[in-house]
């Protein structure tokens, strides 16, 4: 039986949630029409933070039609002898699974129109974090699962990075009861680190 006083894990007060779905609408449309060629910059940065990256366990993401193409990066990492691990698309309200990678790999469809390997499940060192929108505090916006609030949420240990075109960024976006700041986000255009939060 529940505790008399224990608090319900609520989502998003309504105004937030509000506030969430207007900057969606802007971002899913600014994404839609990005430079595919900014990709090949937020990879070089992502590189430079993630070497070297032997025997680390990277959680990279497959892209969704119009995101940024991270599948190079996926090869890189491989070569480079990085466990590449991907997410698979759990139920909503549950966090994502990864499992690892490899180039030869059966891709899996699955919720939402995302693709995930067969392979074995891991937990990552390094969690990659797709970025619909974001503000200069580390605040992020995805497309409304709340999958990486959750996610990151169970992995303390794991090092986030946020990346997207810096066509995403917004002035601020609102933030709930169960948003994680990212502590680095990548853009094209410069790598952004921001402080952990006071104690
Ligand atoms: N490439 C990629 N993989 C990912 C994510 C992501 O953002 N990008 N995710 C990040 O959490 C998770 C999947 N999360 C998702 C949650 C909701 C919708 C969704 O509701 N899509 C709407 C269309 C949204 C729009 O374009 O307006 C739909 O399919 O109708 C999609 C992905 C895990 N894998
Ligand atoms: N750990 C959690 N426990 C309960 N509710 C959560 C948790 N994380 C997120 N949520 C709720 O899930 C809903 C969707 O979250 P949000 O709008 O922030 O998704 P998102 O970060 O844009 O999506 P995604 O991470 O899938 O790209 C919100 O109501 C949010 O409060």
């Amino acid at each position: 039986m529940a505790a008399p006083h224990s608090t319900p894990l609520l989502g998003d007060p309504p105004e937030i949630a509000h506030r969430k779905a207007l900057a969606r609408q802007h971002c899913v449309q600014s994404l839609r029409t990005r430079d595919s060629g900014v990709d090949a910059g937020i990879i070089t940065h992502l590189k430079t933070l993630l070497t070297p990256c032997a025997q680390r366990a990277i959680a990279c993401v497959w892209p969704l039609p119009n995101e940024v193409d991270l599948r190079p990066l996926c090869h890189w990492l491989h070569e480079n002898d990085a466990q590449v691990l991907l997410p698979e698309t759990t139920p909503r309200g549950t966090p994502l699974i990864f499992r690892h990678w490899h180039p030869a790999c059966a891709m899996q469809a699955g919720r939402f129109g995302t693709h995930a390997p067969d392979g074995p499940a891991l937990t990552p060192d390094i969690v990659l974090v797709p970025l619909l929108g974001f503000d200069r505090t580390g605040n992020r916006l995805g497309y409304g699962g709340g999958y990486y609030d959750r996610t990151l949420a169970g992995l303390p240990a794991a090092q986030a990075i946020g990346y997207a075109p810096s066509t995403q960024e917004v002035a601020a976006l609102p933030s709930g009861p169960h948003d994680q700041k990212l502590p680095c986000i990548v853009t094209e255009r410069e790598i952004l680190r921001f402080d952990p939060p006071s104690a």
